[in-house]
């Protein structure tokens, strides 16, 4: 089977007989099952069963809640006919992955198949973390992504901001490519090629094609025969070069520069952008075509702004793993950290801790005062009466009050935001939660059953 952890469940149906059937199934099978109870945090993969008369809108609900603090993984199985737009709703709204239909097909199989292969996306999701450090919810949803992507064979066009980790995630689509005896990964940054040499850097010349060409040379195309070609901004590829990079994709054969032989090349293609490309397209400067065959699957890398929850751990990995610094980090230096914006994302973020790393001196733990002076936050409303992360929250208040909520709401939702904020960071546990926001775990328990519909 290859799925070993226990799997919730719960249910939305009163077909009890059939869920019963449907129940026994499942464990026949091996899958261990287990009902999910009012304060259960959800984790791991998890099923909803439910029928033609459940009340989508409470189904939604409860299941937007568990996705909202954790990062389950639903399938839904109705146990009885579904229209299908009810079916169409569930898998729209992002709830439910997969959906199995007793009645029609034969859901033990396609349950069982779905989470023998979570289990394996899921170790190697771990994996990928230790190097694609990350936690937040969108984080992981990419390198769920991602894993996906390197398992089947196809071209992928990685686009994102400069400096989300384009390149680094090139690399390990490379790592986790299944081809057995793959080469290596050849890196082309399409910046840096010179028109003059008509794409010598990836087709190669031959000796006396131009000024320079002392000898014959390989370019990359040969280089990553039977391995990857990653061609990093490609956004930058000149019209002509679209052309014949398109010749050799479609038949595999490209000729040296200055030579009218043809040669053959297989490659895996993965190429990154920091443009967009169907932009460029419409505007005429990317060939249709090329784009088209290059984007079999696109992965787009969320910045950094859109994981902050990630800037603590990412800090704290290039403190201890680039630069081997193991003393504790002072709470003030993360609050800076996190109220500074990263226009340059992740790159920016790792430049910024290797200057605070080369400031810090012997043994104490890394304070304010290891910030050099040229990072220092502009002063002008920080860091005032209200302390750091007041700028942040003005402007969440703002879109607030423009959205015509009162004072008491605004309060409302603040404090949930708070609770759903500490019980995440918790993993879930709710007496670290309420131990971290200084209030009862009581009072946690009542704010979960609020999203939660009973079974
Ligand atoms: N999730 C991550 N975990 C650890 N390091 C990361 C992560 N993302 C990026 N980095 C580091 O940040 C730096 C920039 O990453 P990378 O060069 O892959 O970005 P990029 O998107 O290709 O940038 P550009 O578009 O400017 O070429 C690298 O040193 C990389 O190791």
């Amino acid at each position: 089977m290859g799925f070993k952890s226990t799997v919730w469940f719960q249910t939305f149906t009163h077909q009890h007989g059939l869920l019963a059937d449907i129940i026994g199934q499942l464990e026949a099978s091996g899958i261990e099952l287990a009902a999910l109870h009012m304060n259960d945090f959800p984790t791991g993969a998890g099923i909803i069963f439910l029928d033609q008369d459940s009340k989508l809108a409470e189904v939604q609900e409860a299941m937007d809640a568990f996705s909202f603090y954790s990062d389950t993984r639903i399938i839904a199985v109705s146990v009885g006919r579904l229209a299908s737009t009810s079916t169409w709703a569930l898998l729209r709204s992002g709830a439910a992955e997969v959906f199995a239909w007793f009645e029609v097909e034969k859901p033990v199989q396609i349950v069982a198949s779905r989470l023998a292969y979570w289990a394996v996306l899921e170790e190697k999701v771990v994996d990928l973390q230790q190097r694609l450090v990350g936690r937040s919810k969108c984080w992981i949803n990419t390198l769920r992504q991602l894993v996906d992507m390197s398992l089947s064979n196809c071209q992928v066009l990685i686009m994102g901001e400069s400096g989300t980790g384009k390149e680094l995630v090139a690399q390990e689509i490379h790592r986790l490519d299944p081809r057995p005896n793959k080469r290596d990964c050849v890196v082309v940054d399409c910046t840096n090629l010179i028109p003059g040499l008509s794409g010598s850097e990836l087709f190669g010349h031959e000796k006396g094609a131009f000024t320079n060409a002392i000898s014959t040379r390989d370019g990359a195309l040969a280089l990553a025969h039977e391995g990857t070609l990653f061609l990093d901004e490609l956004g930058e590829l000149p019209l002509p070069l679209q052309a014949e990079l398109l010749r050799a994709l479609q038949e595999g054969t490209y000729k040296r520069v200055g030579s009218n032989t043809w040669r053959q090349a297989s490659f895996r293609l993965v190429s990154a952008t920091n443009r967009d490309l169907a932009e460029e397209v419409r505007k005429g400067r990317f060939r249709q075509d090329l784009y088209y065959r290059i984007s079999g699957w696109t992965c787009q890398l969320p910045p950094l702004r859109e994981r902050k929850e990630d800037i603590v751990v990412l800090a704290e990995h290039f403190f201890r793993e680039r630069h081997h610094i193991q003393q504790p980090v002072d709470r003030q230096v993360y609050d800076f950290l996190l109220l500074r914006d990263y226009p340059g994302n992740v790159r920016e973020l790792q430049q910024l801790i290797n200057r605070i790393a080369n400031k810090h001196l012997g043994e104490g733990p890394i304070t304010l005062g290891d910030i050099p002076r040229s990072d220092w936050p502009d002063f002008a409303g920080f860091g005032t009466n209200e302390g750091p992360g007041t700028p942040e929250l003005e402007i969440g208040v703002t879109s607030l009050l423009y959205r015509g909520l009162g004072l008491k709401e605004i309060k409302d939702q603040v404090t949930e935001i708070a609770k759903k904020v500490a019980i995440t960071h918790e993993n879930g546990n709710l007496k670290l939660a309420a131990h971290r926001l200084g209030c009862s775990e009581r009072i946690l328990q009542m704010h979960r059953r609020s999203g939660e519909v009973v079974s």
